[in-house]
């Protein structure tokens, strides 16, 4: 029996997909029974890695969609359109869809999803989140018997690769962007990862598979790497941190009301956490539950090549299922998604959690008197508070906090900032 997948897209994953399939040996067996039926992309004069029969190229994507021959889509385009509607057309022609489009799915999942479902057809997305680590799958079903409670990571290869070349080689942002770029881990535009967008995707969707809701992508709060400075990673080194780009879905339940903790943030954290060791372009996921506690995933998070070993599975995974089952099987509720109704998130200034600010001060007598006094005031108190250095003729001091109520923290930093012996408040940082 022969399955017949439609590649919607030949860039770097469809390229690596490609390669996957059209070299089955020593891989699973399943593979062997797996084509390429067509491959839809923008430009049929662009040079490409791999030869393909010219007659399976195509511009014509919607033709793909609703080809009677092709059993299954895989959609490796990116961007929000024409990605969703050829997934919607590709369910409505009842083809089951594979993706790695986070952005698509965080934003239109319960769209796409409540079609799907209708249809009696499979949408994955193994590749979405974490790359090639398999991380979805593990979350539906090896963890499903837990009470899930945080799921927090690097899921962003690029800024991590952008992050770690920086902290250990003390390279340039913009030239680390621009590699980033060259090896394909970057999304086509690159705000994506650097603003934080693409992981607050990732989490949106880990956050709705872990804690079992729907998540509205504007809900995740985010900030990306753009503020993080070379000074603030040596300052964070010297007092025994890393920052990284986290993304952190954390579940709140207090006595009569269950809220989530759904943010992305550069974070200081600690040399010596699990996650403080994922470095380049590999991502760490973090999953904590009852009773299992905590399980981390880890692997490389972008790239050809783990991008499309995570298409792949997926693709085999529906072979699997149409093979043993047929197509006119009711889903598997451990495959699919049926969340109906929407997590409800916690207000940012509800947050608790430690900060790290950084502030260049005037030569004033008393200066960190000051601030302990503004700090106390609004019910702050400070961890650490190290006057290190002198830039020009101001004074920099930095502060680590200990837990503290966001709401709080900016009340202080408000009060803070018309000091007369504060110049400016260069970085504000928060803390694992
Ligand atoms: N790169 C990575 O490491 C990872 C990527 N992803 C996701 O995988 C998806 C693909 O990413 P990637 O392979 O890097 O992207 P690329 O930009 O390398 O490839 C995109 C492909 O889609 C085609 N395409 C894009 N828009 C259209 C359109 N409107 N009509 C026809 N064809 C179109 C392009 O055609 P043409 O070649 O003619 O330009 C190209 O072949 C994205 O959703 C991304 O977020 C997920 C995990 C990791
Ligand atoms: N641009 C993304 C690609 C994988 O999802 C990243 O850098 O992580
Ligand atoms: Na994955």
């Amino acid at each position: 029996m022969t399955f017949k997948i439609g590649l919607l897209g030949f860039g770097v994953v469809g390229t690596g997909t490609a390669k996957i399939l059209l070299d089955p040996f020593g891989r699973h067996p399943v593979l062997k029974e797996i084509t390429i039926g067509r491959v839809g992309v923008r430009s049929l004069d662009k040079p490409r890695e791999i030869e393909l029969s010219p007659q399976l190229l195509t511009t014509d994507l919607e033709s793909i969609v609703t080809d009677p021959e092709i059993d299954i889509i895989v959609e490796l385009l990116g961007g929000l359109e024409p990605a969703r509607s050829l997934i919607l057309k590709a369910i409505a022609s009842g083809k089951h869809v594979v993706t790695a489009n986070k952005a698509v799915i965080a934003r239109f999942g319960d769209e796409i999803y409540a079609k799907a479902n209708e249809k009696g057809v499979y949408v994955l997305l193994e590749a979405a989140v974490g790359g090639g680590i398999p991380v979805i799958k593990p979350l539906k079903q090896s963890l499903g018997a837990n009470r899930i409670s945080s799921i927090m990571g690097i899921v962003n290869g690029t800024t991590n690769y952008i992050l770690t070349e920086m902290s250990q080689k003390g390279a340039d942002f913009s030239e680390v962007l621009a590699k980033a770029q060259e090896l394909g881990y970057a999304e086509a535009d690159p705000t994506a990862d650097v603003d934080g967008f693409d992981a607050a995707d990732k989490i949106a969707i880990l956050a709705s598979l872990g804690f079992g809701g729907r998540v509205k992508r504007e809900d995740v709060y985010c900030e990306g790497i753009r503020q993080v400075s070379a000074v603030d990673i040596a300052y964070a080194d010297r007092l025994g941190f890393v920052i990284k780009l986290l993304a952190i879905a954390k579940d709140t339940v207090k006595e009569d009301s269950d809220t989530l903790e759904l943010r992305v943030h550069p974070t200081l954290v600690p040399k010596t956490h699990p996650l403080a060791n994922a470095n380049g372009v590999y991502n760490a996921i973090l999953v904590e539950g009852e009773p299992l506690g905590q399980v981390m995933f880890y692997g490389p998070g972008a790239g050809s090549g783990p991008t499309a070993s995570a298409v792949v599975s997926d693709v085999m995974n529906i072979v699997g299922i149409l093979k043993s089952s047929g197509k006119t099987k009711e889903l598997d509720p451990l495959l699919s998604c049926i969340h109906q109704h929407y997590c409800q998130i916690a207000p940012m200034e509800d947050l608790s959690t430690r900060f790290y600010a950084r502030f260049l001060c005037r030569d004033v007598p008393g200066v960190i008197g000051h601030l302990g006094m503004a700090f106390g005031d609004h019910g702050v108190s400070l961890e650490s508070v190290v006057q290190i250095g002198i830039r020009g003729d101001l004074a920099e001091i930095v502060v680590v906090t200990h837990d503290v109520r966001e709401g709080n923290f900016r009340n202080a930093l408000a009060a803070i900032e018309s000091l007369e012996a504060i110049d400016s408040i260069p970085s504000i940082l928060r803390v694992l």
